[in-house]
């Protein structure tokens, strides 16, 4: 429960929702998947009502029975007959009493019949000599024409409703059938964000070599023409890869906007989520689109979903379909004619697992790799998010760029809209310095939790923490600790937070070994007080694993196993490579015989300190969350700056 990890939160971003839901190929917000199951009620309701619209109008008549005109007639002369109503040769009419059928249609009181158009009897006289009463009216209460008209017009509407709709849903088929019922609405540039600015580099930050790269782009986009005429070739595709959240989309998005140009998005898993057989279809569509509105951008995210390593031999399912649109993708690129004005922009977090036929010339063939910002990048990436932020005097984004090493762009973004939504639910004018810690500590750390713990949990929990924030402050060269707590956090009972001072980019054996002794330090403490341990060092462990197998199998820091990169990669791993078996053996006993060290070292620490370890377990049973400054008072430790070690 040391050095929590920053969560990886994707930012609520306003104006990712332009464009329509086909050309935008993010998945659907909540929002949209919502409206999704309101259209699936509506078809149903619209379903239901033409079955019983049909039914009512089609095969059921009215309640009276249809008697022969023979027995109608013999009714007549009989006396039986009671009223009639007549349009035509139509009769409807009502007997004195119920009477049988001699057609077998049972008794009746009220009919109809027809009179056969050669009967050349007596009707009228016949009636009126039995003083049956006879209305001439219609025989069926009757609508205006214009109503009959529109009411049999409604099932057609509905049925060419319910049609349009599938046909949206579920995007053009191939070829001709697709053309009828497959049929969706062409690709469409994405718009421009709300408040009608378009995105530019400025809104990018921390990542400048990325925007030196992509600028002659910009510039070909602009002048199509110039590069024509001076036959010179430009890319065609641009892969930028990069771990999540560090503006890959953004980046695309501001070429466009720099451009000026449309730009077209879409996602690669979109292309095969979708009913098996239009993942092609679609790329082509896309591609026409963009053709037709040149100099364009075709931006196409996750692209590993479908060009990650062909694995040989067996096709499992939707592998064929992944393969025919990955072709596809590469089919159009090669059938630019050079100066065409289409650039297809590529995005990618696995750029390892990528298919080479990806990065051959003429294809995506110019890398751009996207890491995420140091000090000075979260800097200016703060200030792009607090732009629109009214911030108080007190706000300092250097300092808050310095505590948030290893966080993104999203990150940031996110921790600017948290400490906003902090301010707003405090009623402030303005954003604070305090909301921003706050809200780095909830992005950090997960929101605080309000959970009921038992005395003794919270006991064995102080004593825990209080084994990790010693360690952490007793080791040379450790990263600081922050902030100790037994808030519960997240899936956290309690929490110690050490972040380092410097952005750190080469990690020692000396750092890394400290790091384990910290993490292991909770562990310790419960076995030195209680004798036992808990399930509570569960994710201690992970962390102490993660590093002690870095240490072994990737970063050469054991004799045993020696100099090599023992642990395959992805891309080795998909040529099924893999370590020799003795060699894992050796990965395996390395590994065991680092953290048994660090873990005597740790017990050996905390019972050598054991009262500073008892002073903080208490303090923090009193107060709960300790900061830094404090932290270091109770437990009687002088703070070791990088100049004095
Ligand atoms: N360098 C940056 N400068 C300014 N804002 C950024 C930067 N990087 C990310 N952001 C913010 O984070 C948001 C999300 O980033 P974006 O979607 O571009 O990341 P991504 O690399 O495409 O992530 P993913 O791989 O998850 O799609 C952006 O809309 C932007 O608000
Ligand atoms: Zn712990």
């Amino acid at each position: 429960m040391s050095n929590a990890a920053p969560e990886r939160k994707a930012p609520d971003q306003p104006w990712r929702t332009e464009g329509t839901p086909d050309d935008d190929g993010r998945r659907p917000p909540d929002g949209r998947r919502a409206r999704g199951r309101w259209w699936g009620l509506a078809v149903t309701a619209v379903i239901v009502f033409l079955l019983v619209y049909v039914g009512l109008n089609y095969l059921g008549g009215g309640d009276e029975p249809t008697i022969s005109y023979t027995e109608f007639s013999r009714q007549v002369d009989a006396g039986n007959v009671d009223k009639i109503y007549s349009k035509g040769d139509a009769i409807q009419g009502q007997l004195k009493k119920a009477r049988d059928d001699p057609d077998g249609g049972g008794q009746y009181t009220k009919f109809t019949t027809q009179r056969p158009a050669f009967a050349d009897d007596d009707l009228w006289q016949n009636l009126d000599r039995q003083d049956v009463t006879v209305t001439a009216r219609p025989v069926v209460q009757q609508r205006s024409p214009l109503a009959n008209l529109l009411l049999s017009l409604v099932p057609i509407v509905l049925l060419v409703a319910v049609w349009i709709f599938f046909a949206r849903r579920f995007g053009g088929g191939p070829g001709g059938a697709g053309g009828m019922l497959g049929r969706k609405t062409p690709p469409r540039p994405v718009g421009l964000r709300p408040d009608g600015r378009r995105t530019t580099f400025a809104d990018v930050a921390g990542i400048d070599e990325v925007k030196g790269e992509l600028d002659d782009v910009v510039d070909f986009l602009e002048h199509p023409e110039v590069y024509r005429r001076m036959g010179a070739k430009m890319p065609r595709g641009v892969l930028l890869a990069g771990s999540p959240g560090t503006g890959k989309t953004l980046l695309a998005r501001a070429v466009a906007g720099e451009a000026g140009v449309p730009f077209f998005s879409a996602s690669a898993s979109e292309f095969i989520e979708m009913i098996v057989g239009v993942g092609a279809s679609r790329v082509r569509e896309l591609f026409a689109e963009a053709r037709k509105v040149a100099p364009s951008i075709i931006f196409i995210d996750e692209i590993d979903t479908i060009g990650r390593i062909r694995s040989g031999g067996a096709s499992v399912g939707g592998h064929d379909e992944r393969e025919q649109t990955l072709n596809q993708i590469l089919t159009e690129m090669d059938g630019f004619s050079g100066a065409e004005g289409v650039i297809v922009i590529a995005a990618t977090n696995r750029a390892d697992i990528l298919d080479p036929a990806l990065t051959r010339p003429g294809r995506f063939d110019r890398v751009v790799s996207v890491s995420p910002p140091d000090r000075a990048g979260r800097e200016a990436i703060l200030a792009i998010h607090t732009r629109e932020i009214p911030l108080a005097p007190d706000v300092d984004l250097a300092w808050m760029a310095r505590t948030t090493p290893g966080m993104t762009g999203a990150d940031l973004a996110n921790l600017a809209n948290e400490a906003a939504l902090l301010a707003v639910k405090r009623d402030q004018e303005q954003v604070t310095q305090a909301d921003l810690s706050e809200a780095l500590e909830k992005v950090q750390l997960g929101a605080e939790r309000t959970l009921i713990m038992p005395e003794e949990d919270r006991r064995r929990t102080a004593f825990h923490e209080s084994g990790h924030a010693l360690l952490g402050m007793l080791q040379p060269g450790a990263d600081p600790v922050r902030k100790v707590t037994i808030v519960p956090r997240g899936r956290a009972l309690g929490v110690t937070l050490s972040t380092p001072e410097v952005e750190r980019y080469a990690l020692s054996e000396e750092y890394l070994r400290g790091r384990i002794i910290g993490a292991l330090g909770g562990m310790a403490a419960e076995q030195i007080v209680y004798g036992v341990v808990t399930t509570g060092a569960e994710n201690d462990l992970e962390q102490v694993t993660n590093i002690a197998r870095g240490m072994v199998a990737r970063w050469g820091m054991s004799e045993r196993v020696g100099r090599l990169s023992a642990l395959p990669n992805d891309a080795q791993q998909a040529y099924g490579l893999a370590a020799a078996p003795a060699t894992l053996d050796a990965i395996d006993h390395e590994m065991r015989r680092i953290v048994d060290e660090c873990y005597e070292e740790a017990c050996r620490k905390l019972r050598d300190h054991r009262g500073q370890l008892d002073a903080l377990a208490l303090a923090l049973l009193e107060h709960e969350t300790l900061e830094e400054a404090d932290a270091y008072r109770i437990a009687g430790v002088t703070r070791l700056t990088k100049e004095d070690a």
